[in-house]
């Protein structure tokens, strides 16, 4: 049996935009997925207690079939079962074991569908866990482009390597396109992550951007102007300029509230960090609903959310060094 855990990210900057190929800086957070893995004679059994809130447990024979005890919404559960099944196949390819048999159990402290990346944490760590229980020990390179082919694949072609690579390596990390790398030097980073109780579909949030870049020019140029800030934020980063990386998140989420993806809920959440005299404070991941991340290093933003009507969870969140790790 094995345990492996992986953690969760913000976007610090280039959520959306990094889709099409402009730069993205994630960051990983102090908020894991952990996946124990036990090979078993054939199969695969899943145990996901987290995939409601009510909790329950999902029995999958690997007959193509699932077995949920309660009543839960089937595309939920179509989900989970995909990142884990993909994320064993990738497992049993790279141990060339294709009939290996599975349990794997998952539990995480990361919110789902709120834009800090459970999905990539879980993909990461499974394929961490399963190749270990069958005696292969991946690089965290491979793990992480293993686990973007299976974000790729379940996720219909919307995904782009930035979470799963963030997960993977752990850090502050910089994606464009194929082209991934830690940032290094980068320690901590003040974050207060606010939290909505709500998610978003990643699919139809990245399809919404997509359908306003083809439809309008200035949508295109509001994309590339993403990539701008994150250009103009990498090099602000090297020099800890707070003052300066925080009007830079607001404009990154100005913008992405332009593109459409921002909610009610998540620009009240903003406001309220700001006018705490938050650094800045922008939406982080698809959108929709969930979390917005805002930099300030003391309290003030932390209690002007706990006060804020719609933010159901405030917490800090660490930057976390360690990227997938065996537990
Ligand atoms: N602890 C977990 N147990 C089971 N499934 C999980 C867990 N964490 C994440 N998932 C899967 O990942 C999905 C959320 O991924 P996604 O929509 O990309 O949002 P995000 O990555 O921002 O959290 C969940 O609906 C579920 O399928
Ligand atoms: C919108 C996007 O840029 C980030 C999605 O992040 P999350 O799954 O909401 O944490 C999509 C992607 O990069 O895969
Ligand atoms: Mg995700």
């Amino acid at each position: 049996m094995v345990t492996s855990s992986a953690p969760g990210k913000v976007y610090l900057f280039g959520e959306h935009a990094v889709v099409y190929g402009e730069p993205a800086v994630p960051c990983a957070i102090e908020r894991r997925v952990h996946v124990t893995a036990t090979e078993i004679d054939e199969g695969l059994r899943i145990h996901a207690n987290d995939l409601q809130l009510d909790g329950f447990t999902v029995e999958y024979s690997g007959d193509g079939e699932s077995h949920p005890d309660v009543d839960v919404a089937e595309s939920l559960v179509e989900a989970g079962m995909g990142y884990v099944n993909e994320a064993v196949a990738q497992a049993r390819d790279a141990a060339d074991a294709p009939e290996a048999g599975f349990e794997i159990s998952v539990e995480g402290d990361i919110p789902l569908g709120a834009g800090l990346g459970s999905s990539a944490a879980l993909v990461v760590a499974a394929i961490d866990a399963a190749t270990r229980e069958l005696g292969v020990e991946l690089p965290a390179s491979e793990i992480a482009d293993r686990a973007y082919q299976v974000e790729h694949e379940v996720q219909d072609g919307q995904a782009s390597r930035a979470d799963t690579f963030c997960s993977a390596m752990g850090g502050a990390v910089r994606v464009e396109g194929d082209d991934c790398r830690r940032l290094d030097g980068i320690d901590t980073l003040p974050f207060v992550i606010g939290y909505d109780g709500g998610a978003g579909d990643t699919g139809a949030l990245v399809a919404g951007v997509r359908n306003l870049r083809d439809k309008y020019d200035f949508a295109a140029d509001t994309v590339a102007a993403i990539g701008d800030i994150v250009r103009e934020g990498e090099a602000v980063l090297e020099t800890g300029d707070y003052e300066r990386l925080g009007e830079l998140m607001d404009f990154n989420h100005g913008l992405l509230s332009a593109l459409g993806v921002s909610s009610r809920s998540l620009d009240s959440m903003v406001w309220a960090a700001r006018d705490a005299d938050a650094h800045g404070a922008k939406l982080t991941g698809a959108g929709g609903g969930g979390c917005i991340v805002a930099l300030d290093e003391t309290d003030d933003a932390l209690t002007a959310l706990k006060y804020t009507p719609g933010c159901e969870d405030v917490f800090r969140a660490e930057l976390d060094i360690d990227g997938v790790r065996q537990e």
